[in-house]
């Protein structure tokens, strides 16, 4: 990560990071306020602090970089999320990617952060406290932990992950953590095409659809980004003739 030196955070002219960051989120179509644009600051400083000893990004990446590779990229998802306050899972979060740059943009979310990672976790646990961010669960535990877990079965509205799992296994989990008509998120390359190949038994399983596919172009040269969307559709009863057949 290279230093704050190459960060005009402050800035007013037309040069400034922040204006330039604060433009591009309102392309994707998210209008953040001067206090949320002083937290990503603030979230861009505690990276920059904690990264060389807990790697939360490539230590070769400009604050530029950063603000788009990491930040931008994560708030992708913002106009595709359908509650505002609603329970949102993060699988293997790392340095909050992209759950808190999400909790940022939308403070009513009820965000739940799962990262296997003791270090991670520590720094995550003091950026939500500087951040004052509430309504905040992070958990240190491995996926695998959290899936046997009676109580975590399907409780979240909407399941986000990104760079963690490959495809199949992530629905194969998000499928059991997802409540009846939520939502999974997954973020994806180029070759998403080629990860969609291997999905249809985990989504005949869990009984997910594909329901949409965004593709977008990070701004500044940045990364290619498919924004897969799945829905687990709701089961209902089906009462067949007299002799009623559950279905
Ligand atoms: C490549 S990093 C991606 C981090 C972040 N999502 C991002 O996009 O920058 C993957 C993270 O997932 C965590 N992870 C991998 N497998 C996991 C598992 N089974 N349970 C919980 N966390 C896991 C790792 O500790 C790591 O921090």
């Amino acid at each position: 990560m290279e230093h704050s030196s190459s960060c005009d955070f402050n800035t007013a002219g037309s040069g400034g990071l922040t204006k330039r960051f604060k433009e591009s989120a309102a392309g994707l179509g998210v209008v953040l306020t001067d206090e949320q644009l002083q937290n990503f600051q603030r979230y861009y400083q505690e990276l920059d602090l904690w990264n060389s000893r807990f790697n939360l990004v490539a230590s070769t990446e400009s604050a530029e970089e950063v603000f788009v590779k990491h930040f931008l990229d994560s708030l992708t998802l913002v106009p595709f999320l359908p509650l505002p306050d609603g329970r949102l899972l993060d699988i293997g979060t790392g340095g909050g990617f992209p759950g808190i740059p999400l909790k940022i943009a939308i403070p009513g979310l009820k965000v739940t952060l799962l990262e296997a990672s003791r270090k991670k976790v520590s720094f995550l646990k003091s950026l939500c406290r500087i951040l004052k961010l509430e309504g905040m669960s992070i958990l240190q535990e491995r996926l695998e932990s959290l899936l046997k877990e009676e109580s975590s079965r399907v409780c979240f509205d909407m399941v986000v992950s990104r760079a963690a799992l490959k495809l199949p296994q992530y629905l194969q989990a998000a499928g059991g953590l997802v409540s009846p008509s939520g939502l999974i998120f997954a973020m994806k390359g180029a070759n998403y095409r080629t990860e969609l190949d291997d999905v249809s038994d985990v989504l005949t399983d869990w009984n997910l659809v594909l329901t949409d596919v965004h593709t977008l172009t990070l701004p500044r040269g940045g990364d290619f980004r498919a924004i897969l969307i799945f829905k687990k559709l709701q089961t209902h009863l089906t009462f067949r003739g007299p002799a009623a057949t559950r279905i």
